[in-house]
């Protein structure tokens, strides 16, 4: 089992909090992911801390748009070298296309290598309850996390985020080049917070994921480096 298929999120608001986790982390060969709270408090920086060390980043800025903004923003991705980037399924397959385009081109241009894209399925923060009653989607989360991944699929993106209760049928249906990147996974010694869909990273692993994403477990434990150790035990636990 490869540590890099670990993604640590470095869920913090300061550059200095990103760049202290990173030095801690990066030895033991794990990626980052790059998300919201980050690249808002701190810009395209983070990322090229994290490259000036040799790090590989996920950008996770969920793009979800017009076709013509979502693709000028998998330029703007691609031009920064990052390894993986997302974009919501429920935006559409012209949508997701655009990203893809996009990002190829812009790649071919600077001679860096092509993102992978992954699309975002039902989030893991949502169950059943909230899909129907809030959201208004009737079906079946499983199903609808198998539908979305079927649009990425179509839009040719590289795979979907999903949680751990839907790999198995993702793998049965997509196959095993269809990537699959795990969050709502949670190892034995941490709580599930707001996370609704979690299993542990041996069963996430043991059921396909290709990556598991997991941030506050690592980052606010009082000893990052022992908790991704564990992590990273778990997670061989289930190759
Ligand atoms: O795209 C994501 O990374 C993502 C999708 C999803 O459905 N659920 C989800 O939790 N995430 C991200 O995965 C990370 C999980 O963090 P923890 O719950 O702290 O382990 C967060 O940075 C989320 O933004």
């Amino acid at each position: 089992m490869d540590s890099e298929r670990l993604i640590v999120a470095l869920d913090v608001p300061t550059f200095k909090e990103a760049e202290n986790l990173v030095d801690m982390l990066k030895p033991l060969g794990v990626t980052f992911k790059v998300g919201l709270e980050l690249f808002f408090s701190e810009g395209p920086r983070v990322v090229e801390m994290i490259h000036s060390r040799g790090g590989k980043v996920f950008l996770d800025c969920k793009f979800h748009d017009i076709p013509n903004t979502v693709a000028g923003a998998a330029r703007a991705a691609s031009r920064m070298g990052v390894f993986m980037f997302n974009i919501h399924v429920s935006g559409g397959i012209e949508m997701m296309k655009a990203g893809l385009e996009a990002a190829r081109e812009e790649a071919l241009k600077t001679g860096t290598a092509v993102p992978k894209i992954l699309g975002v399925t039902v989030l893991t923060s949502i169950n059943q309850g909230i899909l129907k009653d809030e959201i208004g989607i009737k079906e079946n989360l499983e199903q609808k996390v198998l539908d979305w991944a079927g649009l990425a699929r179509l839009a040719g993106l590289d795979g979907v985020i999903a949680s751990p209760k839907e790999i198995r049928s993702i793998r049965e249906q997509f196959g095993p080049d269809f990537l699959i990147v795990t969050p709502g996974v949670r190892p034995r010694f941490a709580s599930s917070d707001d996370q609704k869909r979690v299993m542990t990273p041996e069963e996430a692993v043991l059921r396909g994921a290709d990556y598991i994403v997991v941030g506050r477990p690592i980052t606010r434990a009082e000893d990052p480096v022992k908790a991704a150790v564990e992590v990273i035990k778990e997670m061989q636990g289930g190759v």
